[in-house]
């Protein structure tokens, strides 16, 4: 196994409140992690623990460490340069209110590109890998904010995938679509494990099960269990993951 990821004896606090307690875990090169668990058990501070996101929460307190390829991203690490390398995707779209190429060429341009050739390669390739590109391709320079849901958050993903990041982090990123756009969402995810390491926040078992290399599930800020998803599902080890996931899925 290629780690891209190793967290170590990870603890978070807002203010006293403990909300992640003791987290060991890591995550392989160009694999699909799914994080599940309980409302309120932590996950989404977790995905935001890995490109310090949390560091814009006042009060904030992280112990322990995080290896990105093997460098500890709390020492060392730049914020803008860990979050150029770990992309993230929200629960809701949230395209910024220009046009759609404009969206996608804003992350280039603020790291530094300015020629508009250059751009345009960069704006046509994240929106084919997004599955995007034939459906908005004679409207680049119409608002984002005319595209549908599911359309808007793949154009998120495709501004993700523009400055070439390492790392996806999608933070239940179907939860607000419809089934027909959860399909193409998780059709692209899947896709995108070739060339990136992805690690996803769903409530959807059966999205886990279908989509998903590894799944960890937490519980009350544990880690409980953490496995490769075929065998987490069929034979969890543990008795809080079995009743978790016989709940949601029955
Ligand atoms: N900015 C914050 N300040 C204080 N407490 C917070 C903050 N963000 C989250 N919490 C608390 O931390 C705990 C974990 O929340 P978190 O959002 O990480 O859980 P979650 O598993 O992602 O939940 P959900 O599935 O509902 O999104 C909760 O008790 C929550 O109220």
């Amino acid at each position: 196994m290629n780690e891209k990821i190793a967290v170590n004896n990870l603890n978070l606090y807002y203010g006293n409140m403990k909300v992640l307690n003791n987290i060991d875990v890591s995550f392989e090169e160009n694999s699909i992690t799914a994080l599940i668990g309980p409302s309120g058990c932590g996950k989404t501070s977790f995905l935001r623990t890995l490109n310090r996101l949390n560091d814009m929460v006042s009060n904030v307190k992280v112990e322990g460490n995080i290896m990105l390829d093997g460098e500890d991203i709390y020492e060392k690490m730049d914020p803008t340069i860990l979050r150029k390398k770990v992309g993230m995707v929200f629960q809701k779209p949230n395209p910024f209110p220009m046009s759609i190429y404009d969206n996608v060429a804003y992350g280039p341009k603020v790291h530094g590109i300015k020629k508009k050739s250059e751009l345009n390669r960069i704006v046509e390739r994240s929106l084919r890998l997004a599955f995007l590109w034939d459906e908005v391709k004679d409207r680049l320079n119409k608002s984002a904010l005319s595209l549908s849901g599911g359309q808007q958050q793949r154009l998120c993903i495709a501004r993700a995938l523009a400055v070439e990041p390492e790392i996806i982090l999608m933070d239940e990123p179907t939860s607000a679509l419809d089934p027909i756009a959860t399909a193409k969402i998780e059709e692209l995810i899947t896709t995108l494990k070739e060339n990136y390491t992805v690690i996803i926040v769903t409530h959807s078992m059966q999205q886990a099960a279908r989509i998903s290399d590894y799944t960890a599930f937490f519980l009350l800020g544990k880690l409980v269990e953490h496995r490769e998803t075929r065998y987490m599902f069929e034979s969890p080890k543990d008795d809080r993951t079995k009743d978790y996931i016989m709940g949601m899925f029955g």
